[in-house]
């Protein structure tokens, strides 16, 4: 029955992504990810403004079709400073990731419809500082539960996250922000879930940022 629910909100949400076009925002979505990436370091100690320590990375993804266009934001990013990568499909729906610059030589992904850098992988535990995580999403409520596309890859990622930071005593959790069209954000509805499906903490549209759940 809850995945029926998935289903049917996902066939709505990828209608409405085919059928309305959306303003180009690429540019103004790299500016709300950069100025949220930097309220982070102010809330960390101050360090807004400062230069980036060597080696602080930032997972993100190259969007497809009408996702919120995400290559400005990569670029921006990239020039700000961080080392950014983004994910690459394995089997059984695992993923790895591996370092985007501006111009990499990309091919596309045998096991899903998307672009990949060519490059060495890393798994999340190789990579140094990541500060926060910017996951698609074909939508997000306000307790943040995050629908994909239904691959479940986040969501095992994201297990396996949760599980090696549980057992890492003091360890502090990575910001995950779900990012999604303006009216792909549902404040007030609650979206269909299920126990394997892991909360984002933040929402990152052209509109702006959003902290999202009790924790707000
Ligand atoms: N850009 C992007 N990269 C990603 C994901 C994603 O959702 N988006 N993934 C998340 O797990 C993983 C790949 N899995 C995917 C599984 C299914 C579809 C998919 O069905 N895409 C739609 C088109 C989406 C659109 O145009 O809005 C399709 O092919 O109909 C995409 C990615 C890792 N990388
Ligand atoms: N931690 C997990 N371990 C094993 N299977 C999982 C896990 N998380 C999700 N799944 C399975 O993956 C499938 C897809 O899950 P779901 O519909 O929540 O995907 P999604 O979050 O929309 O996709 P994605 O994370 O790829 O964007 C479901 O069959 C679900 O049971």
């Amino acid at each position: 029955m809850k995945s029926l629910d998935k289903a049917a909100w996902r066939s709505q949400l990828r209608a409405q992504r085919r059928e309305q076009p959306f303003p180009a925002a690429g540019a103004t979505l790299a500016k709300v990810a950069l100025a949220w990436l930097e309220s982070l370091r102010t809330n960390d100690g101050g360090l807004a403004g400062s230069p980036l320590s060597v080696g602080t990375s930032v997972c993100a993804y190259l969007s497809i079709g009408s996702e919120p266009d995400t290559g400005e934001l990569l670029a921006t990013l990239t020039a700000a400073g961080y080392a950014t990568y983004v994910p690459v499909c394995e089997p059984d729906f695992h993923m790895a990731w591996t370092r985007w610059t501006p111009g990499v030589p990309m091919v596309r992904s045998t096991l899903a419809p998307v672009m990949e850098p060519v490059g060495k992988r890393f798994s999340f535990a190789e990579l140094s500082s990541v500060e926060a995580i910017l996951l698609p999403a074909l939508a997000v409520d306000g307790d943040g539960v995050r629908l994909g596309q239904g691959g479940g890859y986040y969501d095992r990622f994201l297990a396996g996250l949760t599980a090696e930071a549980g057992s890492k005593a003091g360890s502090k959790s990575v910001p995950l922000a779900a990012v999604v069209h303006e009216h792909e954000f549902f404040p007030n509805i609650s979206l269909p879930h299920d126990d394997l499906d892991a909360p984002v903490t933040d929402v990152l549209t052209p509109a702006g940022h959003r902290r999202l759940g009790k924790q707000s």
